[in-house]
């Protein structure tokens, strides 16, 4: 009821009610520690040209945000925005989702401004505008703009269920193996922007491993039609139901959950894929690859040309629902480039049920 009817045709999208009240949460320290000067530098004038009131909360610690939101009297609000990596935008979603009325909740429309070293949702949202690739600053002004013009539009969220019974909602990935321990890893050379991923992957690459577990999913295709709120998860310590494929490899070098088109500023990981097109694409790297097909699959990303490596280990699927069971005893397992507990995790897609700020 607070959005007023786009009016041009595409009915998915809704544009932000105005004069808009957005609340703008900043994490000082993400990145290389100057999100606020990215604000005052680059944003505050925007907003004040195009009229865009807004209240700045500046985050203190991990988790201030998510308790925020889960309290917060949303009807104070027309959008959420983040000016910070991905990792805040993680916490705000949890925390709506953690709340009582989470269905109305998580109707809020949510916008992204790069703050990070990865910034991949800011990335995706810029690449789905059709706007040629941007980066640094760049990206946030593409992102500014898109706040200001205030469209908004269908996000898909996933859900992501751990053996300890906690329910995660992830907007970007699902990884383990190479992909993760990157991220993870990589996170110490933050100070240096997007290329912390370069030297992540060449320093992993020098270590390479091989991981044991095993993986199934539920094929688009098989995928039965969900109404708001079906699950198409059997119970984790249940076997999967036959309509799910079960990957006969269970060695690998990485598993790949992802539902943006981007996995870093420079990451083209999916083109084709949608903020709200319902699939989680699944890619998986079995063991075998040598060191250097596997450099020049991440060099290849750069430009979405992956696929057309002809790689034979790299094997991609669109999916609705996956599981996946470790069994090296030992590793990580990231949500949104967060870790969590390791251990067997499925997932499934919920398809449109956040809302995004996008062009
Ligand atoms: N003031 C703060 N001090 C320390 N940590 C904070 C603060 N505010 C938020 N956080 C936490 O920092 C974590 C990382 O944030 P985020 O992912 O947004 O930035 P980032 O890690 O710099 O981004 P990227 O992963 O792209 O480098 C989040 O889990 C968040 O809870």
């Amino acid at each position: 009821k607070q959005q007023e009817d786009f009016p041009h045709g595409d009915d998915k999208m809704s544009r932000v009610r105005r004069p808009c009240r957005i609340m703008i949460l900043v994490n000082p320290q993400s990145g290389r520690g100057q999100a606020l000067q990215l604000f005052t530098g680059h944003i505050q004038g925007m907003l004040t040209e195009a009229s865009v009131p807004y209240t700045l909360v500046i985050t203190e610690h991990q988790n201030h945000a998510r308790e925020l939101v889960r309290k917060a009297d949303l009807s104070q609000w027309d959008a959420l925005v983040i000016l910070s990596g991905d990792g805040l935008l993680f916490e705000v979603i949890n925390g709506l989702m953690d709340r009582e009325d989470w269905q109305e909740a998580i109707q809020i429309p949510l916008g992204i401004l790069p703050g990070g070293s990865g910034n991949a949702l800011a990335a995706s949202v810029h690449h789905y505008s059709q706007s040629p690739p941007a980066w640094n600053e760049e990206l946030l002004l593409s992102c500014g703009f898109m706040l200001c013009k205030g469209l908004v539009g269908p996000l898909d969220l996933v859900s992501v269920h751990l053996a300890s019974k906690q329910r995660l909602f992830s907007f970007l990935s699902l990884a383990w193996g190479f992909v993760a321990d990157v991220d993870i890893e990589s996170e110490k050379y933050r100070h240096v922007g997007a290329i912390r991923f370069l030297m992540g992957t060449l320093v992993r690459l020098a270590s390479l491993r091989v991981y044991q577990g095993r993986l199934a999913y539920l094929p688009v295709k098989e995928a039965p039609k969900l109404s708001k709120g079906n699950s198409l998860l059997p119970d984790l310590e249940q076997p999967v139901p036959d309509t799910w494929t079960v990957v006969k490899e269970e060695d690998f070098v990485l598993v790949l959950a992802i539902y943006q088109s981007h996995l870093a500023e420079d990451l083209w990981t999916v083109p084709g894929a949608m903020a709200d097109d319902g699939l989680i694409h699944l890619f998986y790297v079995t063991a075998g690859i040598s060191r250097p097909a596997l450099l020049r699959l991440f060099l290849a990303m750069e430009k979405g040309g992956h696929l057309a490596c002809g790689c034979p280990h790299l094997v991609y699927e669109k999916v609705k629902a996956l599981r996946l069971e470790p069994i090296t005893p030992q590793g990580m397992i990231t949500v949104d480039g967060e870790v969590v507990e390791y251990g067997p995790v499925q997932a499934q897609i919920h398809p449109g049920i956040a809302r995004l700020m996008r062009g």
